[in-house]
């Protein structure tokens, strides 16, 4: 567990006491077993784990868009007057009928900040994440990691203290994932939110997060929790080292008897 310079206890973003949400309709799911997590202020968190072990499930919790079926949630950002999290998905995460600048402005809009105001931070945040002169254009005419980093921007320009992305890269081909890795952790470098991040990328979660949550197979159970060693700010040179190559195949070790345990299950 992550502890300040001073050896006192972080302050904490979220924190989850013996979470255990259950889905019923047609069939009943146990999507999430006693989850207990306590993410500090400013941390960038990963989570992953096998299809369906409940990684969404648990992202939708955090950011009040889900309830749990039982459990505690304590959400130490939610005093602030600005929503508390911001979302980024995989996919449709920007309004086509909206350009570029009209997009990353949009949360500030609906948070009723000023125009001029919401258009001074949203240019800011679309200058950091390499969009200049893109501002009037609409997503139709731009590449798909183009449109993604609109919806990265907007998240930051928002305001909101804590980021939960959900395969935010997910849909990119492999070299348009690598660069917007870098400005990911670049952009997070700037203005250290809270960010909660699932992936099912191993490689991902360790370029990016200071912590890996891994989780096991339904009904998802957290399996271990890893402090990542690479420092700040992050190169992601990181990934040709040894370490990082020992990491990949111990987190992969482990969550290969996961991957088996959830393909025996669907
Ligand atoms: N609204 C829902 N109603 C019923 N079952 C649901 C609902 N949402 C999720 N589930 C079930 O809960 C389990 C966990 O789903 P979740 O989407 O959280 O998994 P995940 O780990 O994010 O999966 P993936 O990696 O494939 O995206 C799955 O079995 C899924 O079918």
């Amino acid at each position: 567990m992550t502890t300040s310079q001073t050896g006192t206890e972080p302050r904490y973003a979220f924190e989850t006491r013996n979470v255990n949400k259950v889905f019923t309709g047609a069939n009943t799911v146990h999507a999430l077993t006693d989850i207990n997590l306590k993410l500090p202020e400013g941390s960038f968190t990963c989570i992953v784990g096998p299809s369906g072990c409940g990684k969404s499930t648990l992202l939708r919790i955090l950011g009040d868009l889900e309830d749990a079926t039982s459990g505690e949630i304590i959400n130490n950002l939610s005093a602030k007057k600005v929503p508390t999290a911001a979302f980024v998905f995989q996919e449709h995460g920007v309004f086509p009928w909206f350009n570029v600048l009209q997009n990353v402005a949009f949360g500030e809009h609906m948070a009723g900040v000023g125009k001029r105001e919401r258009e001074e931070r949203a240019r800011h945040w679309i200058a950091e994440a390499g969009l200049s002169g893109f501002e009037s254009s609409y997503p139709h005419q731009l590449s798909g990691g183009m449109r993604q980093r609109i919806a990265i921007a907007r998240a930051f320009a928002t305001g909101s203290p804590s980021l939960l992305m959900d395969e935010p890269l997910g849909a990119l081909d492999a070299q348009t994932r690598m660069l917007m890795q870098e400005q990911l952790v670049k952009l997070w470098e700037l203005e250290r939110k809270t960010v909660v991040l699932v992936t099912h990328s191993i490689e991902e979660a360790l370029l990016l997060g200071d912590r890996i949550v891994m989780m096991s197979a339904r009904p998802g159970r957290i399996k271990e929790i890893i402090d990542v060693p690479f420092g700040r700010p992050r190169s992601m040179e990181v990934e040709a080292t040894p370490e990082f190559a020992r990491m990949k195949q111990d987190i992969w070790d482990s969550l290969r008897d996961e991957v088996q345990a959830s393909l025996r299950l669907a």
